[in-house]
């Protein structure tokens, strides 16, 4: 039987999390027609609108109303400078819109991401897709769900039958893209069915854990890119790491996530790495 204090989190969590996701995503669905004010991060291809903006705060507003003693790190705070610091507090891990290059380019895959952390462990995470009305959840310990449906991965463990996703992070400086399709060419070369980019690391992170695709894996994403979504995997059976093989390090900016440790394994060994620093090293370049 769980903690008192976990049986009213998770009730007021649920509550709490699908109030401000359905507006939200009103808000994002409505934007998403209209001309946007873009501006650029670490690179000309890291893209942040106002929308961005006004969905993070919105959504820290309401949680700081109802939780005033939680800590927060969010996408753009962390871009304007906000230290990503993971402590035993309670934390919400926000990405405000997920997909922010397909938003501007009215491309229908974004999403938001809310994970939440307690003595850094990841306890809770919902994605919503925004434009096809999908709530993504997973607790710990309590499966993981797409809207009522339970979710499962894959359980292929043969690299030659698997269809892997990816993302691009947003350097794109010649070395970088080198390294980038390497890594594609190796898995390719190893006869994968295919590779595919959708342009929104947490809702491609879904698709693994619904079992639509058995491995992903990224440099250059963040944590919160990975926080609400880990908990999903994890709890539809599957396994997400470091790109090394050790276990995941949320702070690392990489990750490697598979239905089996067999298939993880392959990807990672595949894998050359490319160096994106950390969320929590303040002096590395988040980019
Ligand atoms: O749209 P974002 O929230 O900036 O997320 C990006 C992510 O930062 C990048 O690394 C890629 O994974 C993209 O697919 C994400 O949308
Ligand atoms: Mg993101
Ligand atoms: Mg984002």
């Amino acid at each position: 039987q769980a903690p008192m204090w976990k049986r009213a989190l998770d009730k007021r969590l649920s509550k709490v999390a699908s109030r401000s996701g359905a507006l939200v995503c009103l808000i994002i669905r409505k934007a998403l027609t209209e001309e946007k004010r873009i501006s650029t991060k670490t690179s000309t291809a890291d893209l942040v609108t106002e929308t961005d903006h006004l969905v993070e705060d919105l959504i820290i507003s309401e949680l700081r109303k109802k939780f005033p003693s939680h800590r927060f790190i969010a996408e753009e705070a962390a871009a304007s400078g906000a230290k990503c610091e993971l402590t035993h507090s309670p934390t919400w891990i926000i990405d405000p819109i997920d997909g922010t290059c397909n938003f501007v380019h009215r491309f229908p895959a974004v999403a938001v991401s809310i994970g939440f952390a307690v003595h850094q462990e990841l306890e809770f995470g919902v994605i919503y897709h925004c434009m096809e009305e999908r709530l993504y959840s997973g607790r710990r310990g309590r499966g993981a769900f797409c809207n009522s449906q339970r979710l499962q991965v894959s359980r292929e463990t043969d690299l030659s039958k698997a269809l892997v996703l990816t993302e691009i992070g947003p350097k794109r400086d010649p070395a970088t893209l080198r390294l980038f399709l390497g890594n594609m060419e190796r898995l390719l070369h190893a006869s994968a069915h295919g590779v595919r980019m959708i342009g929104s690391s947490t809702l491609a992170l879904c698709h693994l854990a619904s079992g639509a695709a058995d491995a992903y894996y990224q440099f250059g994403l963040h944590c919160w890119d990975l926080a609400a979504a880990t908990v999903i995997i994890r709890e539809a059976g599957g396994i997400v790491m470091d790109t090394s093989g050790a276990p995941l390090d949320l702070m690392a900016c990489r990750v490697v996530a598979a239905g089996t440790r067999e298939m993880a394994m392959f990807i990672a060994q595949a894998l050359q790495t490319i160096n994106y620093g950390r969320d929590d090293d303040q002096r590395s370049s988040n980019s």
